[in-house]
């Protein structure tokens, strides 16, 4: 097994983003951020940015799973979705890079397999994501050689809105782990709970992204204030 994928197995990685418009956007506060997740056991960090990403580095010696979230006018692929966001982020060194790989046509036009080609033909050495909406997507990116599945975008996209990684019993997530043959399956979105992160790791997921339960303040703080509100 890659060494990447060996140090992050049964691990959590936490996802340290907080976009433009949110209290703690700042690639200084995005680094002491993976600094305490490092000191909480953390195996991984997911930052979206170069200058994030930069910033981590500086501060951890952790993986990075690495993204750009760039909307391209209201096209609705927006993590990682061309070339141009591909190359930036093979420049700061991120260990893995994460990309929409759901079954939408991309900004440039493109489908999954031709820019998946592409980049695996450019970057060879770099351990690719795919952030998927479905098992039929996880299957297909997992059949076209991607190192590592998630169903990140389970639950945003117009088929999925609104969906959890723990309705029905998990369903979702332990459809992929069954039939994702080759690639790592890790569970990633809305894993808002420990208690939701120990049920996918015993249903044999890889690793584990948490990010807003963790690192989005403002997230925490309303779910506080609702259960006092009840
Ligand atoms: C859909 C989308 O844009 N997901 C993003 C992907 O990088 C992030 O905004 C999430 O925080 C991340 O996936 C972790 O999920 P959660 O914050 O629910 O633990």
């Amino acid at each position: 097994m890659h060494q990447v994928l060996e140090q992050i197995k049964n691990g959590l990685i936490v996802s340290c983003q907080a976009l433009d418009g949110e209290p703690l956007h700042s690639s200084f506060i995005m680094g002491r951020m993976a600094l305490a997740a490092k000191e909480g056991g953390a195996v991984g960090i997911r930052a979206n940015s170069v200058s994030d990403i930069v910033e981590i580095k500086k501060q951890v010696d952790l993986p990075v799973i690495g993204i750009i979230k760039q909307v391209y006018g209201n096209h609705p692929v927006f993590i990682t979705p061309t070339m141009k966001e591909i190359d930036a982020l093979a420049e700061t060194g991120a260990e893995i890079i994460a990309t929409d790989a759901t079954d939408r046509i991309r900004p440039d036009g493109r489908n999954l397999e031709s820019f998946y080609r592409e980049v695996r033909a450019k970057y060879p050495h770099i351990l690719l994501m795919a952030d998927v909406s479905s098992v039929e997507e996880a299957v297909f990116a997992d059949e076209l050689g991607f190192d590592i599945v998630a169903p990140t975008l389970y639950g945003y996209t117009e088929e999925t809105k609104g969906l959890k990684i723990d309705d029905h019993d998990y369903a979702v997530i332990k459809q992929i782990v069954k039939e994702v043959k080759n690639a790592k399956v890790i569970a990633e979105g809305n894993v808002s709970t420990p208690e939701i992160a120990r049920s996918v790791l015993d249903i044999h997921v890889h690793s584990v992204v948490v990010g807003g339960a963790i690192t989005r303040p403002q997230i925490i703080t309303k779910r506080f204030v609702e259960s006092l509100q009840k």
